[in-house]
């Protein structure tokens, strides 16, 4: 089955008996990929057996650890993935062997890569991956846990809080994480789009457009990917109202359902949670935050012959897609007094710096009066000279208007580019995956493209495709609407056709969309139960 997020951090399944399941189950096809993705620090991973009663009295004890770290509601998102792996069945055995699971349920802790494509053998106890050897019961496994990493997370902490971003973490660091933030901003912006029909014959162009911009620039691989395959899927899975009455009367049914399978940047994404985007209260920032970051991580890799359409496509997604009626109204008279088309992608970085600093004046004074904003992150003339000191040319000039101060914007544009171009991806480029593995990593910076990509042939064509960007897809974009016309043509001449003729074409093209798609799925069998030992903590496995 597939164990992404999505599913279970996010909508946290219902483990059948009303309860929920926090934690998440691995298996052995989504093992390495998740725990090489996820953006929190550690990992405690339970490797148990369905049959076994021990484990099935320590479940309750896991799960109210798991509540505080997993989930949408979680107390301390991002900061510990609590995970547990079947070894019951078939499909894990091997994955079982390689950490010598020796009776059930075995906890292990760890930062998360440090899991993908390795084991562990009890000799290594002084290994990167530690066995937790104290954790029977909730209590105790949660203070193993606080004295691994000097926190003191208690079973009953229930006040949203940001405490897990470590005050002494200057911003400049922290922004390494935000490119987990782009890609939740990115798939959340278009969930929006879907859940509320916001594509109609007046829209759809400037949804291209912005989705062109994400293929060639989005800081995040795996966006990209899922911004092409959308695009070059649109029509079908979109239809316009002349396509789609000519689509339905084809097959017979509404097409539009399919929308709602397509996860922009891969099954993972949207986690739930922020990372750098997270308010020390709810509601306070997040979405429109990640928003923010990824128009700006946009910005600085525009070149300049893309830069006035770079400005168009932001400023009507802005207009189109955003869903604060305020915000978009705002955005969009300003994305209006713009007289003349920028000419270099520096001008348009620089341009939306400044917008966006408009608002954070605008929002200060606001927040000042309704008491709305977030007390931990107020909002300021960006960037404040803890920064970037070079981006001020002088002290004088007053910080409550960006057009008083003096400043130094050559300097302000290299911060930029550096904040939200190398920076940006730094943490997961920082990640220490073992080697073969870090170039099928999900993130990239295309800012600083390395040479020796090493990948699997059906992902070399994707990330082909997304690297071409704007000419390929054009050219691709432009060859599906010329099929388009010729079966609209031919529908014409051949008038209803006969009802055999329009099933095969329709046949025909759901054939080459696949082979385009590609599949995979899993496959899972059960091991035979093992009786049981009558152990009350643990059960025991001969290996
Ligand atoms: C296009 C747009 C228009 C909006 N308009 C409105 C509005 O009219 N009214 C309203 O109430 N809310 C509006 N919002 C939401 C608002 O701007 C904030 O996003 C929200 O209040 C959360 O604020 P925040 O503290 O997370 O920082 P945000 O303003 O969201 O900024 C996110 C991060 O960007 C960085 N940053 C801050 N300023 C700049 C800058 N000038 N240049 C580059 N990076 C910067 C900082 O690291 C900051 O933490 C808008 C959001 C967007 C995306």
């Amino acid at each position: 089955s597939s164990v992404g997020s999505r599913s279970i951090l996010r909508e946290v399944s219902s483990n059948g008996v009303g309860a929920v399941d926090y934690a998440v189950e691995l298996n052995a096809t989504n093992f390495d990929t998740l725990l090489r993705d996820t953006p929190a620090s550690f990992s405690v991973v339970e490797f148990f057996a369905h049959w076994c009663p021990a484990c099935r009295n320590y479940k309750p004890q896991y799960e109210k650890v798991a509540r505080l770290f997993n989930g949408p509601d979680a107390i301390h998102p991002g900061i510990i993935l609590m995970t547990r792996v079947d070894c019951a069945l078939k499909i894990n055995n091997k994955l079982c062997d390689r950490f010598s699971v020796s009776h059930y349920p075995m906890l292990f802790w760890g930062r998360p890569s440090k899991f993908v494509g390795v084991g562990w053998e009890p000799k290594q106890e002084k290994g990167e991956i530690r066995m937790i050897d104290d954790g029977r019961t909730a209590e105790r496994l949660l203070n193993w846990i606080n004295k691994q990493i000097g926190s003191s997370y208690g079973l009953d902490d229930e006040n949203f809080d940001n405490e897990h971003l470590p005050s002494n973490i200057s911003e400049h660091e922290q922004i390494g994480r935000a490119v987990y933030d782009v890609e939740e901003a990115t798939a959340t912006a278009f969930d929006i789009i879907i859940e509320h029909k916001m594509i109609k014959s007046g829209t759809r162009a400037s949804l291209i457009k912005f989705l062109q911009l994400l293929v060639a620039h989005h800081p995040s691989r795996r966006c990209r990917m899922g911004s092409a395959e959308i695009l070059v899927n649109f029509d079908d899975l979109y239809p316009s109202e002349v396509v789609s009455v000519v689509k339905s009367e084809i097959v017979g049914s509404d097409q539009t359902g399919s929308a709602k399978n397509i996860q922009i940047c891969g099954k993972e994404v949207p986690r739930g949670y922020w990372m750098f985007c997270r308010g020390s209260k709810n509601d306070t920032r997040g979405f429109s935050c990640g928003l923010w970051v990824l128009l700006h991580s946009l910005s600085v890799r525009v070149d300049d012959g893309e830069s006035q359409f770079a400005f168009t496509a932001i400023c009507d997604f802005i207009h189109n897609f955003f869903i604060c009626e305020e915000c978009r109204q705002h955005f969009y008279d300003m994305c209006s007094s713009v007289s003349s088309p920028f000419k270099t992608g520096k001008d348009f970085a620089l341009w939306l710096w400044n917008t966006h600093n408009k608002v954070n004046i605008r929002l200060k004074k606001d927040e000042a009066s309704l008491g709305t904003g977030d007390p931990k992150f107020p909002k300021i003339i960006w960037p404040p000279k803890q920064l970037c000191r070079s981006c001020y040319k002088s002290r004088a000039g007053s910080l409550d208007d960006p057009n008083q101060i003096d400043w130094a914007h050559d300097e302000v544009f290299k911060f930029l580019t550096q904040y939200y171009g190398t920076t940006l991806v730094s943490f997961y480029k920082s990640k220490d995956v073992p080697q073969g593995m870090a170039t099928v990593g999900a993130i990239e910076d295309s800012l600083t493209p390395t040479n020796a990509v090493v990948v699997p042939v059906g992902a070399a064509l994707a990330i082909a495709l997304a690297s071409c960007a704007f000419g390929a897809l054009a050219c691709y974009w432009r060859s599906q609407q010329k099929n388009r016309k010729r079966i609209q043509q031919w529908l014409t001449i051949n008038g209803n056709g006969n009802g055999r003729e329009k099933v095969q074409l329709q046949k025909r093209r759901e054939k080459e969309k696949k082979k385009r798609i590609g599949s995979s799925q899993s496959h899972g069998g059960q091991r035979p139960p093992v009786p049981t030992n009558g152990l009350s903590l643990y059960c025991h496995v001969s290996i």
